[in-house]
């Protein structure tokens, strides 16, 4: 039986207080997954995300031959089959909401000697695909798609691929990321130039499983042919999801918040930036490294927030965590803009309009631009917000009811668990109110 419709009721508590480790990244999930398929041997992954993305994506390799094992919650064993021994599956592939997902999947699959069929949800099904069909058919690859680009994915085995120069026409490491997975099974060399550099988990993983490969930042370059062995992943926290908490001890007075262990990949860290640029008081202890990534524990607690103007080669390194910024700019002093976001259309929502409409629901005056927006901070109000099945919309605004006069009220959260499941009961734990109730 599904469970009925929910909402948040979100309302202003009490200052937040206390330690939290949030769930594991999910980028570096999905990624453990698809290189210990690949592997030759048994990888062993913690810290591992039970997020809807990730788990579609195991049951994606399942379902291409894979066994994976789930010794614990948060565990996964994934006992790896080599680069040419996944078998074909009849049924469709399914990535459930993940874009990370499909794009990255349209790689490996495309290097197959068997047909596949990648399918997505509703959300999944509106994001642009052409953006790695087109350069997959540069590689000799064949995908059919829906019109305008749009899955499900027919992808065509037995093709034989090439490698190829590319230069991304926009900064997207799921871009990049099938073109090195493609370039795993071509001949010859791969290599991918980023117009600002972007997460590199991908170049990083393909090394430490072995593989030889050259990266910088905004390049890398590999050969096909080689082999990846297994190895232990530990997936650190994800910075994406300790974001919410960032925003909300900043803009709660009386707060103060240690998030333990976050991943530290500078390439993620834009929002850390961009908020101490508005004056956020967020210290860095503990700092450590976690397989193979920089770890750290984030103090952070509340200050008086400015607003900025924001664009450029930070956009990439906080793609993600712009929901959560336009909640810290509606609570800054003076006005914050944001350019060079584009991309933000193009995610489970349109994020530059959800937020706007949400914002001005709450009575925040917004102005969208075709690439960002310009938030004109004031005093928040209660309302209704549609987080249009957007897991970052939704719990964006339960950080802004935080500071809200009246309550608010979250519709259409079931998504929240695409990429943070129990982020209500850990919300709740360091003293925010978010309620969870039948849709009405
Ligand atoms: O490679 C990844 O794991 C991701 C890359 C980003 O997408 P784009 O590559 O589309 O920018 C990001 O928004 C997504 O949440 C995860
Ligand atoms: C954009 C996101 O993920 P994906 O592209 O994998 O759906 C996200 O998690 O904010």
């Amino acid at each position: 039986m599904s469970t009925p419709p929910q909402a948040w009721n979100a309302r202003r508590g009490s200052p937040l207080r206390g330690s939290l480790r949030v769930p594991g990244d999910k980028s570096v999930s999905h990624r453990a997954i698809m290189l210990g398929a690949l592997a030759e041997g048994t990888t062993h992954v913690t810290g591992f995300l039970e997020g809807e993305d990730t788990r579609a994506t195991a049951r994606v390799f399942e379902q291409l031959g894979v066994r994976i094992e789930t010794p614990s919650a948060n565990e996964r064993i994934v006992h790896g089959v080599g680069l040419h021994g996944l078998t074909g599956s009849t049924g469709p592939l399914d990535c459930g909401n993940a874009g990370t997902g499909m794009r990255l999947l349209a790689g490996v699959l495309a290097g197959q000697a068997f047909d596949s069929l990648l399918v997505g949800d509703e959300s999944l099904s509106k994001r642009p695909m052409r953006r790695v069909i087109e350069p997959l058919e540069r590689m000799g690859a064949v995908i059919a798609s829906e019109p305008g680009g749009l899955p499900p994915l027919r992808i065509e085995g037995a093709r034989t691929l090439r490698g190829v120069e590319y230069t991304l026409p926009v900064a997207s490491a799921q871009v990049k990321s099938a073109l090195l997975l493609a370039g795993l099974y071509a001949q010859g060399e791969t290599v991918v130039r980023e117009p600002h550099p972007t997460r590199d988990y991908t170049e990083r993983m393909l090394a430490a499983f072995g593989w030889p490969i050259e990266y910088a930042s905004g390049f890398a370059r590999l050969q096909g042919g080689h082999r990846l062995q297994a190895r232990t992943v530990s997936v650190p926290a994800d910075f994406s999801s300790a974001a919410f908490f960032l925003v909300a001890a900043s803009i709660v007075p009386g707060s103060e918040l240690r998030l333990e262990a976050v991943g530290m990949n500078p390439r993620r860290t834009g929002l850390l930036t961009a908020l101490r640029w508005m004056g956020a008081d967020i210290r860095e202890e503990n700092v450590s490294e976690a397989g193979g990534e920089p770890v750290a524990d984030l103090v952070v607690r509340h200050a008086q927030l400015r607003g900025i103007e924001i664009g450029g080669e930070l956009v990439p390194d906080m793609i993600d965590e712009f929901p959560a910024l336009f909640v810290a700019a509606a609570c800054a002093e003076g006005a914050t803009v944001i350019r060079d976001a584009a991309e933000l259309r193009v995610k489970e929502s349109d994020r530059i309009a959800a937020m706007a409409a949400g914002m001005r629901a709450l009575g925040i005056e917004v102005e969208e631009h075709p690439d960002g927006a310009t938030i004109v901070p004031g005093r928040l109000t209660g309302g209704a917000i549609d987080s249009r099945g957007d897991h970052r919309i939704a719990m964006s605004f339960s950080v802004a009811a935080q500071c809200a006069s009246a309550d608010v009220r979250i519709h259409d959260i079931a998504n929240v668990a695409t990429s943070f499941p129990g982020f209500e009961v850990l919300a709740r734990g360091i003293g925010m109110q978010v309620g969870v109730e039948a849709e009405n």
